[in-house]
């Protein structure tokens, strides 16, 4: 069963208490938390007093996927906000080594985020070091784009990656995940599921949460 972690990106933010509440109501294993800055990505969304405020509310794990240059700058404060699990983009760090450092540091898991144009051999030589792959499957800054299909071919390649270093890894796959395609990309070796759109555009989103679980 994979994990389902429902992006928080996607939330009505008037009412971000009432889909927090929704969140720890329904099957979901973890809250994704999205956090851009408008140099990394095209977008802003939103930082630290949001996902701290988060944090009073949210009994899931919170897994946060910083979009964002220098992030070596703010480990500390994630950390403090409440963050559990903490990604840094591969392209955004020129000592991903040391962040990850910084972030197991921390107290939190660490997580490398990589974007669609990027190669997976080039996790190699941290792989062994790190928790999490955040791989995205559209390109990073906005919700409710189309699943890119390269990376099914990215997941598999991944996931051999993993095994052949004995790694624990878990591989999370963001952006476009849908009930229709959700079922592929877990059989291609995805452990865990972000989904924005899919649950939050739902009727009933805590029963599309259970649905996606029982993929
Ligand atoms: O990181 C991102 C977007 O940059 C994602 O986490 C999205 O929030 C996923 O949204 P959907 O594609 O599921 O709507």
């Amino acid at each position: 069963m994979p994990l389902i972690a429902p992006s928080l990106l996607s939330a009505n933010f008037l009412r971000l208490e009432e889909d927090v509440d929704m969140i720890n109501r329904s099957e979901a294993d973890w809250l994704h938390l999205d956090v851009m800055d408008g140099r990394f990505v095209p977008n802003i969304s939103f930082g630290l007093p949001v996902i701290a405020a988060v944090n009073r509310k949210a009994t899931k794990t919170l897994d946060v996927h910083l979009m964002i240059v220098e992030p070596e700058k703010y480990i500390s404060d994630f950390a403090k906000a409440g963050a559990h699990y903490l990604s840094v983009h591969i392209e955004a760090c020129n000592h991903l080594h040391r962040t990850v450092q910084m972030i197991h540091g921390e107290g939190m898991k660490a997580g490398v985020a990589i974007n669609p144009h990027t190669p997976v051999h080039l996790l190699k030589d941290i792989i062994a070091d790190i928790d999490l792959v955040c791989m995205m499957s559209v390109n990073p800054g906005f919700g409710g784009q189309k699943f890119i299909p390269h990376t099914l071919k990215k997941i598999a390649e991944l996931r051999a990656l993993i095994n052949e270093t004995g790694s624990k890894a878990l591989i999370e796959i963001d952006g476009g995940v849908t009930l229709e395609n959700a079922g592929t990309i877990v059989a291609a070796g995805a452990d865990v599921l972000v989904a924005g759109n899919t649950v939050f555009s739902a009727s009933d989103p805590v029963a599309m949460i259970s649905q996606l679980k029982a993929i």
